[in-house]
């Protein structure tokens, strides 16, 4: 065998090519992200670039020329705005990506000068730049960056921003200057952003890709009153000229912005070292989408102004300041195809499937769409390059394609008409419904494996050793038809299972024996059989049952067998079950094969009934009870426990079947309605009476007055006068 060969270090032509080639790409990407306000490129993409013209540029210097990207600030202007120049460049931030880097920044501030200085954190607000020119305290001026030293004129839109003051005020501790420059981020907020796409989507018109673009397409306007129409928001993080103000540090200018009545953050924070840093660094990491706009990184400036001048600048950005960077949340993904999925109640639903990309931390290849409507909305189409995003712990989601480098001619994707998995042709349940669904539900191959898994999950019976593959094992070789037989496997129908069997060791006969993971199965599926009687229900994948429900069902009735006899109302009359859950459970123990995984279970030695307390007398058998209003003895539950236990039946709404009504404390319209119709009314020791007692201990007439009637004294007794 033979080790690869050491990557050569490029000979000089290829290393110019190949900048020369990077050169170009980047200053295409800034022309399109800048100007266009449409990117082509993942920033992710973007930064790998630049990453890599300045790697040629360390081992190949003659290629930092003063043209390279590397030594310009961003962007361009456009002509559709005045070209204006800054009073004092504006520059852009050094990056930096890992907490080595970061140190490394640290170490280099020292060797230059600045040992330990104070260090203020802030947020690298994801919006575009911005340059406000006050005098006088006046607003006379707002410019983009541009290239740094011209920047486009677009101070009729920024005075459309309702926290931009057009005038500053001063006090006595912050006199308004003669002139400043301050420079800040416009940026849209995440909820604006939502909205701003919504309304883009109802009038047909194209999204904006993510709040950065909108915020820029929102500024950037012709019209000032479209830009008004956005709720952009500005906050301050630099300085550019000034007269009449000399702040002493970076914080200190902040107090003097906001004194001014300028729009400045609460979260910035002054440090006095590293650790304080990556504190800020890893805590905003946590917390990053906890801001009402985006960020994408942590910005770390010296904060005393003297050092930030002795320490100065590159060609293109501060050496005092660094932009500790996130990892990316939406990168450009390769679309390979639209295949669909079938889930365990039928529906059909469409997901993309990617080239492997890393995206905030993990390796994504899937992504649903959810239904054919969504992929037309999103317009995505087999080959596109999508733009893939995964926020926090939000699962992935394909936000849509790159247009721009869609090849010509790629067809529009078709939802199948007929079910991958079985042949059948897809239905939708409702007229208008988005979703289409397989309507074989009891035979379709794709239907059993999802609830044959479902019934195994954490939610449901938690059967360990029951997962996908072994679900998919077990239909495929025939030793179960669906999730009734799982209760039905035993050692002799497991052995047909190649996967949870073992070849025989000396002294176990011939053959093949059970192995390890199917004795597990078989002790997981023994103790199953003792779940509460909600976690049964949940199993049963029933359209509108989840756990909330199936609690709910389990407290009110106690067992399978009260559930499936009662009537659709006398289940939508239940606390927190309702008409929805009413109708789906009726209409689907209606069904035969439904009712058979149910008898099979029970066969098999499923429980289908909450243990109740057999020391507790069973006092309200038959008897159903409304609580309303709250008890000084019981909880709402604790009340319906109560009940419960004693083989009476806890309702949620007062109807003629309601046999009591126990009030208590700021009881509502419930109480009304038990005297409406003529039910007993009961309060809390009445209640206390019936649990104890059933009935006959709330017989109208025995109730013993409640308290003694009291002796006055120096009175005579008075007697007691028939009424
Ligand atoms: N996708 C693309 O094609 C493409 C093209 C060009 C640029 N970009 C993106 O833009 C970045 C480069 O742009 P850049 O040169 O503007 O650098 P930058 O965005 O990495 O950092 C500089 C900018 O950060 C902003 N900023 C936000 N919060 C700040 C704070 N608290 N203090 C100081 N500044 C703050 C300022 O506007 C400043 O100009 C790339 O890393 C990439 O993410 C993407
Ligand atoms: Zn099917």
């Amino acid at each position: 065998m033979t080790t690869p060969p050491e990557p050569a270090e490029p000979a000089e032509p290829e290393a110019r090519e190949r900048h020369r080639q990077l050169a170009e790409e980047v200053e295409d990407a800034r022309w399109r992200y800048y100007v266009l306000d449409s990117p082509t490129l993942s920033d992710a993409d973007f930064d790998a670039r630049v990453r890599e013209l300045e790697a040629l540029e360390e081992q190949h210097p003659e290629l930092r020329t003063p043209d390279s990207p590397t030594q310009k600030v961003g962007g361009a202007v456009s002509t559709e705005f005045t070209a204006v120049d800054h009073l004092q460049r504006m520059e852009s931030l050094d990056n930096v990506f890992t907490d080595e880097e970061l140190a490394a920044w640290h170490a280099r501030l020292a060797r230059e000068g600045a040992e330990s200085p104070a260090l203020l954190c802030e947020l690298k607000v994801d919006g575009l730049a911005i340059n406000l020119l006050y005098e006088q305290g006046r607003l006379v001026r707002a410019l983009t960056r541009g290239d740094g030293r011209t920047g486009e004129d677009v101070t009729p839109n920024v005075r459309t921003i309702d926290t931009v003051p057009t005038r500053l005020t001063g006090t006595d501790e912050h006199p308004v200057p003669r002139l400043v420059e301050v420079r800040g981020e416009v940026f849209l907020p995440v909820r604006a952003f939502e909205q701003l796409n919504e309304a883009m989507t109802e009038a047909g018109k194209p999204v904006f890709a993510n709040p950065r673009n909108a915020a820029a397409g929102s500024l950037r306007q012709k019209d000032p009153r479209v830009t008004a129409s956005r709720s952009l928001g500005m906050v301050c993080h630099g300085l550019g000229a000034r007269e009449g103000f000399e702040p002493t540090s970076q914080s200190a200018a902040y107090d003097a912005l906001a004194a001014w009545g300028l729009p400045v953050s609460d979260r910035a924070r002054v440090v006095p070292d590293l650790a304080g840093v990556q504190e800020f660094v890893a805590h905003y990491g946590e917390h990053r989408h906890d801001v009402e706009h985006e960020i994408d990184g942590v910005v770390v400036k010296v904060d005393d102004v003297a050092l930030q001048r002795r320490l100065g600048s590159t060609s293109r950005a501060p050496r005092w300041a660094i932009a500790f960077k996130y990892p990316p949340e939406e990168v450009n993904a390769e679309l390979l195809a639209i295949d669909v999925q079938v889930g365990r109640t039928g529906r059909v639903s469409p997901f993309g499937r990617m080239r492997p990309t890393r995206v905030a931390g993990s390796t994504v290849e899937k992504a649903t769409l959810h239904n054919a409507h969504e992929v037309r909305r999103k317009d995505v189409r087999p080959g596109d390059t999508v733009v893939l995003r995964k926020a926090g712990d939000v699962i992935p989601e394909i936000v849509g394609p790159v247009l721009a480098l869609r090849p010509e001619g790629l067809p529009e994707w078709e939802m199948p008409t007929t079910c991958p998995a079985c042949g059948s042709t897809l239905y939708q349940q409702k007229e208008g419904d988005r979703d289409l669904r397989c309507p074989n539900h009891e035979a379709c191959p794709a239907q059993a494996r999802e609830r044959v898994f479902h019934v195994a999950g954490r939610g449901a019976f938690d059967i360990e050793g029951l997962g996908y593959e072994a679900a998919t094992a077990l239909l495929e070789a025939g030793v179960i038809d669906n999730e009734g037989d799982v209760f039905d496997l035993d050692e002799e129908r497991l052995l047909r299972v190649p996967m949870f069997t073992r070849a025989a060791k000396k002294g176990e006969g011939e053959g093949r024996v059970l192995g390890a993971n199917g004795r597990r199965l078989l002790d997981h599926l023994d103790r199953a059989k003792q779940v509460p009687l909600w976690r049964v229900l949940v199993a049963l994948s029933i359209r509108h049952v989840g756990p909330t429900a199936a609690r709910a069902l389990a407290q009110e009735f106690g067992s399978m067998a009260a559930i499936r006899a009662a009537s659709e109302e006398e289940l939508a009359a239940a606390e927190g079950v309702g008409p929805t859950i009413a109708a789906s459970l009726t209409e689907w123990f209606t069904v035969d094969w439904h009712a058979r995984i149910v008898d099979a279970w029970e066969q098999a030695g499923v429980s289908m009934a909450d243990e109740r307390d057999a020391s507790v007398p069973r006092t309200l058998e038959g008897l159903t009870v409304v609580v309303t209003g709250s008890l000084t003895g019981f909880s709402r539950d604790e009340a319906k426990e109560a009940i419960l236990a004693r083989g009476g039946k806890a309702a949620g709404s007062v109807s003629k079947k309601t046999d009591y009504v126990v009030v208590g404390e700021a009881a509502g319209s419930k109480a009304d309605k038990a005297e409406q119709l003529g039910v007993p009314v009961l309060d809390e020791e009445g209640f206390v009476r019936l649990l104890a007692e059933g009935p006959a201990g709330v017989l109208p007439g025995v109730e013993e007055p409640t308290e003694e009637p009291a002796e006055q004294p120096g009175e005579e007794p008075t007697e007691a006068t028939a009424g």
